[in-house]
């Protein structure tokens, strides 16, 4: 424990711990055809994700024809996460080595939480599903401590980081939310070139990136080094 450099690791949790996307967006394209629009490639969605489902559904509809009003919004993002909580986990699974990395990072005597900006319920349901949530001490979701305060804020970082036991933290994301969040809590951020980028991936900006998570503890290590 004393010579791993990190006390805490901080998880995205949508294109960091878990591909996610097979089921997002059949749910995106419920939305869409009820809305009277085309379905939109999965590869598109991928980069719809990130800053919770609002703006995902957001984003598809400027995608195919442009933001309707408030209320079929509101109605709309209803039928999307409806229809996404009921599939949350036909075809969701970890991302290769994320469970034993996990697992080896605990023994390691880390703590660690996640920060998602999906729904908390979604992701407490979806990590229960996936027999993933005994690893992890705290979960804050998008709407945990009301969406004004979602990634790339940095006050769900904090009250993870708070809940863990407060020491050396690190972030571990796929998106300019999660690097945007990490920087404004002013930890060091581990970007995976396997999710899902909201920009292209060279100008995600992060610390260090990893494309498996084999290479996550050696990353963690790599940081340390380097001073950051
Ligand atoms: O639901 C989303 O759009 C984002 O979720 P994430 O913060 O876990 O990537
Ligand atoms: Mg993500």
């Amino acid at each position: 424990m004393a010579d791993f450099p990190f006390d805490i690791v901080l998880f995205d949790l949508d294109g960091t711990l878990v591909d996610s996307a097979r089921d997002l967006a059949p749910a995106v394209n419920h939305a869409l055809t009820i809305a009277g629009r085309r379905a939109v490639p999965e590869s598109m969605t991928r980069t719809f994700i990130g800053g919770g489902a609002k703006l995902m559904l957001q984003r598809a509809l400027e995608a195919t024809g442009g933001m309707v009003e408030d209320a079929e919004f509101a109605s709309l993002t209803e039928s999307l996460l409806d229809h996404y909580v009921e599939h949350i986990a036909d075809n969701t699974v970890p991302y290769p080595g994320c469970v034993a990395a996990l697992g080896q990072l605990r023994r390691q005597g880390c703590t660690l939480a996640v920060c998602t900006n999906k729904a908390e319920d979604a992701a407490r349901r979806l990590l229960a599903r996936l027999e993933m949530a005994d690893h992890f001490t705290a979960l804050y979701g998008g709407d945990t401590l009301g969406r004004e305060r979602s990634k790339p804020q940095p006050d769900m970082l904090h009250a993870a980081i708070s809940d863990c036991g407060d020491g050396r933290a690190v972030m571990i994301g796929d998106s300019t939310f999660d690097v945007g969040a990490a920087r404004n809590a002013g930890i060091p951020v581990v970007t995976c070139r396997f999710g899902y980028h909201d920009v292209p991936v060279a100008e995600l900006d992060g610390d260090i990136m990893i494309d498996h998570y084999d290479e996550l503890a050696q990353a963690l290590q790599t940081l340390d080094q380097a001073g950051i």
